[in-house]
């Protein structure tokens, strides 16, 4: 399920202006940003599948994609490729990341190819003006699957409601959402969560004992509102890259002084902390939450591309895919916070021409983005005011997914209590 945190919690911070233009064919240089690019006009390479060494079995991918492809593709005029499944390609993967063979079959079919799964197939996109047509035409794309398997647990609750329902429980959840309500919350919730975070961080710090982020996450969770999974995976992510990166860390640290002085942010100082918004932004490019989103074709329809499909298929639109791809961004894999221009706008589907879409799109994006973001951002910036941390050696952080990407052993950190550097603060702020 994309939010499988509980929905009583609500949003605000201001979305967009424009970032990028969106040129289709067309490196595209926002200044002082990292160019993204389309992949739609591009070639998808070859549909050839790869000569296997493995036999075949009978409970493969590889047998389902034949037998799918005999049953319902023998009609096939839809111009899309289709994927050739490997039981090598999943089964390293079996309760870990699936989302990663759909990575690895983009960069051999191109960003749209249909996959068998079972005794469905699905249309996998990665592309974001594809990605574009899909969830801004709710009406023509219902959830799918997803509603299907997820109703057991949210009945007829509106993030799967269709229709009249989810339209008038949208309408009445969205008012809650508002940025007066959200002000007041940065101060008398997310500080006070996130000081209390530190407290007990800080006796770790003392005794020397290493902190899993698997229970910082916990705690931020528990704190917050329960099932905050999303902001919590978010945060994982995002300690992870900076403790990988200590420039980036630096910088934010540096930040953090100079706008805040030592005390906790205020709503207000939330749009100075520029930088560290940008790492939060580029650690949910690179670890999307959850990393697909699910769409079911209501009528036959004709894809940017001309792609064609039918009424009833299922359609996988792969976020993490278009945030990795080459195609889309330059340096895909590298952290790179400054890639999101500092002075210009919160990076947004809006803005990015659908490049960048860690909330989705349309008229079922995530209600409670500018929430999520608020939350982040009062979190990150409390705790790197007070605690200086480092990744424990020798662990290999690998992905794992539910509805968000965990870690698949956690993630664990040696934290120390930090002084705000005060001087440089007052020397420097314009508080
Ligand atoms: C970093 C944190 C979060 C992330 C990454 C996230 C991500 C998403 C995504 C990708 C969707 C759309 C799924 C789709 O298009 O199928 C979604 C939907 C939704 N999110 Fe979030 N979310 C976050 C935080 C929140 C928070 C804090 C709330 C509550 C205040 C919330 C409430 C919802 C609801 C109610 C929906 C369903 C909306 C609808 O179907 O109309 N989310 N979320």
């Amino acid at each position: 399920m994309p939010c499988s945190h509980s929905l009583s919690s609500f949003s605000l911070l201001t979305s967009s202006t424009h970032l990028l233009h969106h040129r289709p064919h067309h490196l595209h240089k926002p200044s002082s940003t990292l160019s993204v690019k389309s992949s739609i006009d591009n070639k998808p390479p070859t549909t050839e599948p790869k000569p296997s060494s493995k036999p075949n079995s009978w409970v493969s991918p590889d047998w389902l994609t034949s037998l799918t492809q005999s049953l319902t593709l023998g009609e096939d005029d839809s111009n899309i490729p289709i994927a050739s499944a490997k039981l090598e390609d999943v089964s390293e993967l079996l309760g870990g990341a699936l989302f990663l063979p759909l990575f690895k079959w983009m960069n051999e079919y191109g960003p749209i190819y249909r996959l068998a799964a079972g005794p469905r197939n699905f249309v996998v996109v990665s592309d974001p003006a594809i990605a574009k047509h899909v969830l801004r035409n709710y009406g023509k794309y219902a959830k799918g699957l997803v509603a299907e398997v997820s109703e057991f647990l949210f009945g007829s609750g509106f993030a799967i409601a269709e229709g009249p329902l989810w339209t008038a429980r949208r309408r009445a959840v969205v008012p809650s959402l508002h940025k007066k309500y959200l002000s007041v919350i940065v101060d008398r919730v997310f500080c006070k969560c996130a000081e209390r975070l530190v407290e007990k961080l800080k006796s770790n710090a003392v005794n020397g004992s290493a902190v899993s982020s698997v229970q910082l996450r916990d705690d931020l969770l528990s704190m917050l509102v329960a099932g905050h999974e999303t902001t919590g995976s978010v945060l994982t992510w995002t300690s992870y890259l900076l403790s990988k990166d200590p420039a980036s860390l630096t910088k934010a640290q540096e930040e953090v002084d100079r706008v805040l002085q030592g005390q906790p942010p205020s709503y207000e100082d939330i749009k100075d902390l520029k930088f560290l918004t940008r790492c939060i932004n580029e650690s949910m490019r690179l670890y999307p939450h959850p990393p697909v989103l699910i769409r079911r074709a209501k009528v036959a329809d004709v894809l940017p591309g001309n792609y064609k499909v039918n009424a009833g298929q299922d359609i996988m639109i792969s976020v993490y895919n278009v945030h990795h791809s080459s195609q889309v961004w330059e340096r895909a894999e590298e952290f790179v916070p400054e890639r999101f221009d500092l002075e210009g706008p919160i990076p947004n589907e809006t803005n990015t021409d659908f490049r960048y879409i860690p909330f989705s799109g349309g008229p079922r994006k995530c209600v409670g983005d500018q929430f999520a973001l608020l939350e982040a951002i009062v979190a990150l910036a409390i705790f790197l005011q007070h605690m200086n941390f480092e990744l424990l050696p020798g662990q290999t952080i690998s992905m794992t997914t539910g509805a968000t990407i965990h870690t698949t052993n956690g993630l664990y950190m040696k934290v120390a209590e930090r002084q705000a550097d005060l001087a440089f603060a007052s020397t420097t702020s314009s508080r």
